[in-house]
C-alpha cells in the first residue's frame, strides 16, 4: 500500500495494493500493522459505518466534539465522491485549511482523517456506497459541524452547486465564525 501525507499533518491518502486476476480483484482494506508502520499513527478503530447516497447528496461537514472526536478511514465501495476534510485543530499551522480528493471504486483510494477534523463528501454518482472506520463511538450529544458552503472555508465543491441534496440538519450547521467563537 502507498501512503502519502497531505498538506494537513496527520491526514493521509492511502492507495491499497490491488490484486487482480480473471476472477476480479482482492485488496486488504485495512491492516493495522501496515497502517501503523506506514503512517506512524497508532489507531484502534471501534466502529464501521456505511451509507448509500444518490448523486448530488452532500453529507457534512461533521465532527464530534472533545473526548468524542473521531479519526476516520473513509473509502468508496461503489460510485464516486468528492471527499473533503477541514483542519479544526486550533494549534495547527493549517487550521481552517481543507483537503479534497476524488474517491471512487476505480481508484479504491482511502483517506485517513485524524481527530480534530470536520469531514464531508459530495456524491458524484447515483447509488454510491460510502464506508468508513471510526476510532471512537457515535455520540449524538457530541455531534457538531460547519456549513458546507461556509464563506471563510471557501471549499470548492465543483460545478454541481445548485443540485445538492442536503439534510435539514446539515442546512442548519454553524458557520466557521461561530465555531471560532464557541
Ligand atoms: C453518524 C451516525 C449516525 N447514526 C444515526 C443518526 C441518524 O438517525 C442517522 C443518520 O445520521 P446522519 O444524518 O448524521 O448521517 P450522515 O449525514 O451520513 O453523517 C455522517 O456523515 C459525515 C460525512 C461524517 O463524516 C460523519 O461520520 C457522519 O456524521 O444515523 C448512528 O446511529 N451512528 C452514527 O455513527
Amino acid at each position: 500500500m502507498l501512503v502519502e501525507e497531505t498538506h494537513l499533518k496527520g491526514c493521509f491518502v492511502i492507495t491499497p495494493k490491488v490484486f487482480e486476476d480473471e476472477r476480479g480483484f482482492f485488496f486488504e482494506s485495512f491492516n493495522t500493522q501496515s497502517f501503523e508502520s506506514k503512517t506512524g499513527v497508532k489507531v484502534n478503530f471501534v466502529q464501521d459505518n456505511i451509507s448509500k447516497s444518490s448523486k448530488g447528496v452532500l453529507r457534512g461537514l461533521h465532527f464530534q466534539k472533545d473526548a468524542f472526536a473521531q479519526a476516520k478511514l473513509v473509502q468508496v465501495i461503489k460510485g464516486k465522491v468528492l471527499d473533503v476534510c477541514v483542519d479544526l485543530r486550533k494549534e495547527s499551522s493549517t487550521f481552517g485549511h481543507y483537503f479534497s480528493i476524488l474517491l471512487d471504486d476505480l481508484n479504491k483510494q482511502q483517506l485517513y482523517v485524524p481527530r480534530g477534523f470536520a469531514h464531508g463528501f459530495l456524491v458524484l454518482e447515483d447509488d454510491t456506497i460510502f464506508s468508513y472506520k471510526c476510532d471512537n463511538y457515535y455520540n449524538k450529544a457530541a455531534e457538531s459541524g460547519i456549513l458546507y458552503n461556509d464563506e471563510k472555508l471557501n471549499i470548492d465543491w465543483g460545478l454541481m452547486q445548485d443540485a445538492f441534496v442536503i439534510s435539514e440538519k446539515d442546512k442548519c450547521l454553524s458557520t466557521f465564525e461561530d465555531f471560532l467563537n464557541e
